[in-house]
């Protein structure tokens, strides 16, 4: 699908985005098997699909639910879709929304992140989703003219504690402070997590590890047997 932001928050209101990502070699590291767990996920009802890399984006962009992009590059400091050349990349491998580094942080082609989005609306409609690791990111985000807050760094800036699930503290004080929608995002790991990110007034939850990462949940399942043995 495409559409203005508007209408990519109404698609998402109150639902779940699933994010399916396989990590730098992995054995699920490829597009197909990518484009098949978000079909699965989208038969399951997830509203919105969120996936890594161009290729991943283009086997997904046919998809009837919005598609949330990012390039990831690299593991530290601004690593999600990281330059306006990247962005760029992801808008036309056919995603509905581009996420990217939403923090305060440098960034690695020296433009500021509301000069990153400017230049991205110049060309195309696609919608913006800023990853904040903190409220004061979110509200510099929502200045910047990011479209939707996502609480995905949280816990991995310093700025805020890695909490055991997700960080709701940080969801209510961006809702109360921010404007734009808030979606959660990171360590939702339950059902009932899920639930408590909404409460706390998330307008949609997006669910990666626990539902789409099958070696760290196997983790989950070995060390509790290990604990128990
Ligand atoms: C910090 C970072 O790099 N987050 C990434 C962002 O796209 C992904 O690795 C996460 O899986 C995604 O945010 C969903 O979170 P969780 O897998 O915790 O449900």
């Amino acid at each position: 699908m495409t559409g203005t932001a508007d209408a990519v928050v109404e698609r998402l209101n109150g639902a779940l985005v699933v994010s399916c990502q396989a990590y730098p070699g992995e054995p699920m590291r490829d597009p197909r098997t990518m484009s098949q767990v978000a079909r699965a996920a989208v038969a399951g009802g997830a509203a919105g699909i969120r996936v890594q890399g161009i290729e991943d984006i283009r086997a997904v962009a046919d998809l009837e639910v919005p598609v949330i992009g990012l390039w990831k590059v690299g593991t530290d400091g601004v690593f999600i879709t990281p330059t306006l050349e990247h962005a760029r990349a992801v808008a036309a491998a056919g995603a509905d929304v581009v996420a990217l580094d939403g923090t305060r942080r440098s960034r690695r082609d020296g433009l500021s992140l509301a000069e990153t989005i400017r230049r991205l609306r110049a060309e195309s409609d696609v919608v913006v989703m800023a990853d904040c690791g903190s409220v004061e990111d979110a509200l510099a985000a929502e200045d910047a003219g990011a479209d939707i807050l996502g609480t995905t760094l949280s816990g991995y800036t310093g700025e805020r504690p890695v909490t055991q699930g997700p960080d709701l503290e940080l969801i209510e004080s961006m809702v109360a402070q921010c404007s734009r929608p808030v979606m959660a995002e990171g360590r939702v790991h339950t059902p009932d997590a899920a639930a408590a990110a909404m409460r706390a007034g998330a307008f949609a939850v997006c669910v990666g590890t626990a539902i789409t990462h099958p070696t760290t949940i196997t983790t989950w399942f070995a060390r509790a047997l290990r604990e128990e043995h």
